[in-house]
């Protein structure tokens, strides 16, 4: 198969979908990799490098779109590259349709494949390909917080930590799957006092033996959350209904509520954000202020740290793109069911529910696809 490396062009977007070592490993494989040029720059990456392994390098992403038989991003495709993608070609990276009409239109009308990293899904129902993001989101979520806690970037002026004689900061966590555990891990390491909602009783009793005395695993509902976030100085939105647009948990109203200077950190931003006044940010503007809370809702926070971002991804990613280049999707759906639940859009139709709930629209299961 032909694989193409994109460079990102997202704003501040500074991943790659492929290392030189993974492509060392697809050429291993006999599989043809074209590269963009620059395309690993912001990951600490040169081109040298990609030849070296192996790889073709080209000057624009119109040749790679023309060339590649599998397409590699990081994030969703851009309008400018909608154009660009062919009928039934395999397109492999976050895709969060259910929060993208537009996307999801283009990519019905382009006929391609379009396989999401985000809901690939094993057994025991984990998203392999979306966690090592979240372990990265939700560990800068607590840092992000923390940091527009201070006056002087707008914030209320909390330590999280508090000193000694001075109590600390409260952080509440909605929704804690990855990036809650990560948030509230960071965040408790900071000395803060965390709350950890979620509506999972199995998740929660998990939390409660392996998290520090300084987090509370507490079930939530509406009533709880209205009163723990009158209190709260930071509050991370993490919630998850896989591939579905995220669910609103906090209205304007229970918003109106907080403290004055407080932050929220919507992390589930990317399947539309469980804050009624979120909106997706970039990280050139990544906040902006509804009723004196500040909100930080950045699609793509993993980007921000590049280095650690596109290693931790490509670890996770690799073994499936080497499934489908190896068999074809297809074969690759049918001999794996992991596979299966990624493909959200194939020729015009979509076969992920949650993406064809979100728009009203019909919705075709994967496996007639696959006889
Ligand atoms: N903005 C960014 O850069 C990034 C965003 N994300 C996003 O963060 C979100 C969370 O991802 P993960 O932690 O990996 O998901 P996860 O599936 O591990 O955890 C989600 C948790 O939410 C809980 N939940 C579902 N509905 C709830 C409700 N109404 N109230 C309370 N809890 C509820 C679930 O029980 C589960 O424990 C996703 O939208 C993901 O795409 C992930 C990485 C980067
Ligand atoms: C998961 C995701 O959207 C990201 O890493 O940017
Ligand atoms: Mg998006």
């Amino acid at each position: 198969m032909i694989i193409g490396i994109l460079k990102e062009i997202k704003t501040a977007e500074n991943r790659v979908g492929m290392t030189p070592a993974g492509v060392e490993t697809m050429t291993r494989h006999r599989h043809q990799v074209l590269v963009e040029q620059g395309a690993g720059a912001g990951s600490g990456f040169t081109d040298d490098e990609y030849r070296q392994a192996g790889a073709t390098l080209l000057a624009t992403a119109a040749e790679i779109y023309a060339g590649a038989d599998m397409v590699m991003h990081v994030k969703e495709p851009q309008p400018c590259e909608y154009p660009l993608i062919r009928r039934d070609q395999i397109i492999f990276t976050y895709l969060h349709l259910a929060a993208e009409e537009e996307l999801t239109r283009a990519l019905m009308t382009a006929g391609s494949v379009n396989i999401a990293y985000e809901t690939i899904q094993k057994n025991d129902r984990s998203l392999p390909l979306l966690t090592p993001m979240s372990e990265v989101a939700g560990r800068m979520a607590a840092q992000e917080g923390a940091n527009y806690l201070q006056m002087s970037n707008g914030g209320r002026g909390i330590l999280l930590g508090g000193v000694p004689g001075v109590e600390p900061g409260n952080v509440v966590v909605i929704g804690c799957g990855v990036v809650g555990l990560n948030a509230a891990r960071i965040a408790s390491g900071l000395g803060a006092r965390v709350y950890m909602l979620d509506i999972d009783l199995d998740r929660l009793r998990y939390l409660s033996e392996i998290m520090p005395g300084n987090c509370y695993a507490v079930m939530s509902s509406r009533p709880k959350l209205r009163q723990l976030l009158r209190e709260a100085d930071l509050v991370v939105g993490a919630v998850l209904i896989p591939g579905a647009k995220a669910p609103k948990v906090v209205s304007r109203e229970m918003l109106q509520e907080m403290k004055p200077g407080s932050v929220v950190v919507d992390v589930a931003i990317d399947q539309g954000g469980c804050f009624e006044t979120s909106r997706p940010t970039t990280h050139t503007q990544p906040t902006y202020i509804v009723d004196g809370i500040i909100h930080y809702c950045v699609a793509n926070m993993p980007g921000a740290v590049p280095l650690t971002s596109t290693l931790a991804l490509t670890n996770a990613t690799l073994p499936y793109a080497l499934q489908i280049a190896d068999k074809g999707w297809k074969q690759a759906c049918r001999d794996n069911e992991e596979i299966r639940p990624g493909v959200n859009v194939v020729g015009g139709r979509i076969t992920f529910k949650g993406v064809a709930e979100a728009f009203n629209m019909e919705h075709t299961p994967i496996e007639s696809f696959l006889d």
